[in-house]
């Protein structure tokens, strides 16, 4: 291979080989660093040159370790590496222009899932039904012969990804990402797995009376989307986990094609729940339609975040200092009011302190009445802000609240929206005694008899809840960093 041009940059690269395509013989120079040359639509690249982001990228393009890559002489790099496009590039890039931190090699395994998924998605756009504009005879025809193929439904040929792991590992970005490379003219939605649930069961009662309302709900969701990315999938209701098997049948039998993310492994989803056996052949059906891969890191990146803890009080009463802090937020003339907030299906919520997208509740205003995840997201669509006054630290006797409380959290990380609140306890503490089945059995042997009688009395063993407190506590620290503060303008005036 003759050597070529002088280049220090990957486009630098990809304009050679595209350019090499259309004249051969164009390039070669004795001065080249970091390509060697170009020669049959293959570029050999320098890897001797001490330089970790070129490694890295190297690495992302090859689908090689970046340790591999520096322990070779050179890298052979093919036009359809150098034009690849898809999360693995795209993380790549973000974290060479410093948005992100370089991640854990967990990270990596999970993109290089999404990337294979990206590629195969992007490979069977027509066979899955993908482009919402595209009409061309050819879909239409690869459409027909599909048809004939599978005429009793049409599965999507491509299998989804269920990613499951530890809180602030990074999966919600992760998926985001795969999202946001793909085609906008895609019929794709991303969305929050209760805001998901919440417009199902809407949808049902608009259908109520048909002989199978969730077919019709499930061609639907399909019409808008074939790509259902879903975002923290986790089942705590007993109506949910009874409709999901026949609602995914439907989805999955009209090519609907899934990513999730969960903090649970699916042989767990609704563990302890009322009637898990008639759950049990959903989790069969989402093995079977979808590749299930946990990322096993434990790096909670949350934790990486530099913290603050501007907005979060702890102490007893504490009323009048977060009376203040709302008061200087919405502005010191302005009089906040009652207010009315629409909710699904008709239902409303009343807000007895509102103004310039604040709120103000008291806990028990907002955790200690018969409310869920849809009056938390109608509140979340008008508000950006909530002062939330009071939360207690949870146990047995109100572990009720603390599902709610859990849901909240959820629906504010959710919507990015902002918190000012007054708590007994920090975010850990405040959860300390909720714990899952299996911590409670290794606890009980190591505790004296005396203060075992006292700590298992106030302890809350509840699996859902259990699992989730990792989450609530890692999402509470991050609500309170500098970074996610710094995403609401209005933060300033505090
Ligand atoms: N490599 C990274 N560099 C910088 N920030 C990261 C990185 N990976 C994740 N984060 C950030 O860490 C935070 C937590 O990530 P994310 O919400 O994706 O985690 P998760 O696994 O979905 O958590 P949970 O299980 O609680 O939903 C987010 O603010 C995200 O942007």
């Amino acid at each position: 291979m003759r050597p070529i041009v002088r280049s220090s940059s990957l486009s630098r690269i990809r304009w050679a080989l595209r350019n090499q395509e259309r004249n051969s013989s164009t390039f070669y120079s004795k001065s080249s660093k970091l390509l060697i040359g170009v020669n049959q639509n293959q570029a050999l690249v320098n890897t001797n040159t001490r330089n970790p982001a070129l490694y890295s990228r190297l690495s992302f393009l090859r689908g090689l370790s970046a340790e591999a890559v520096e322990a070779a002489d050179a890298v052979r790099l093919t036009v359809s590496d150098v034009n690849r496009t898809g999360p693995l590039v795209e993380y790549e890039r973000r974290i060479s222009d410093g948005e992100l931190m370089t991640g854990d090699i967990c990270q990596l395994s999970a993109l290089r899932e999404l990337q294979r998924l990206h590629d195969e998605l992007m490979e069977s756009v027509d066979t899955c039904r993908l482009d919402r504009y595209n009409t061309s005879d050819k879909s239409s025809r690869s459409r027909w012969f599909w048809s004939r193929l599978m005429p009793q439904s049409s599965y999507s040929p491509v299998k989804g990804l269920y990613l499951y792991g530890g809180v602030g590992t990074g999966k919600t970005m992760l998926m985001d990402l795969f999202f946001d490379q793909l085609p906008c003219s895609w019929k794709k939605q991303r969305i929050h797995f209760h805001d998901f649930m919440l417009t199902v069961h809407s949808r049902l009662q608009k259908h109520k009376g048909l002989s199978d309302p969730l077919e019709v709900v499930a061609q639907e969701i399909a019409h808008d989307a074939i790509l259902l990315c879903l975002d923290e999938f986790m089942v705590t209701d007993v109506a949910d986990a009874l409709i999901l098997n026949r609602l995914f049948g439907h989805l999955f039998s009209n090519g609907i094609i899934l990513v999730a993310t969960s903090n649970r492994n699916p042989d767990k989803l609704y563990e302890g729940g009322l009637q898990r056996d008639l759950f049990l052949p959903f989790i069969a059906s989402l093995k079977e339609r979808n590749m299930v891969h946990e990322i096993g890191s434990s790096v909670d990146y949350r934790k990486l975040t530099s913290a603050e803890q501007g907005f979060y009080f702890i102490g007893k009463d504490l009323s009048t200092l977060l009376k203040q802090k709302f008061q200087q937020l919405i502005g010191d003339n302005v009089v906040a009011r009652t207010q009315v907030v629409e909710v699904v299906m008709g239902r409303t919520l009343q807000v007895s302190l509102g103004a310039n997208g604040c709120a103000y509740f008291s806990f028990e205003e907002l955790c200690d009445r018969p409310l869920g995840a849809a009056d938390y997201f109608g509140l979340f669509k008008k508000f950006h802000t909530l002062a939330l006054e009071g939360v207690p630290v949870f146990g047995l006797h109100n572990r009720t609240s603390a599902y709610r409380f859990v849901t909240l959290v959820d629906v504010m990380y959710e919507n990015r929206a902002r918190l000012l609140c007054t708590a007994e306890a920090s975010p850990q503490e405040l959860l300390e005694k909720i714990v899952t089945i299996s911590e409670a059995k290794s606890m009980a042997p190591r505790t004296s008899s005396r203060s075992r009688k006292n700590d298992v009395s106030e302890l809350c063993v509840d699996n859902e809840l259990g699992f989730a407190k990792d989450r609530t506590i890692s999402r509470l620290t991050e609500m309170n960093s500098k970074e996610y503060l710094e995403q609401h303008a209005i933060t300033q005036n505090l």
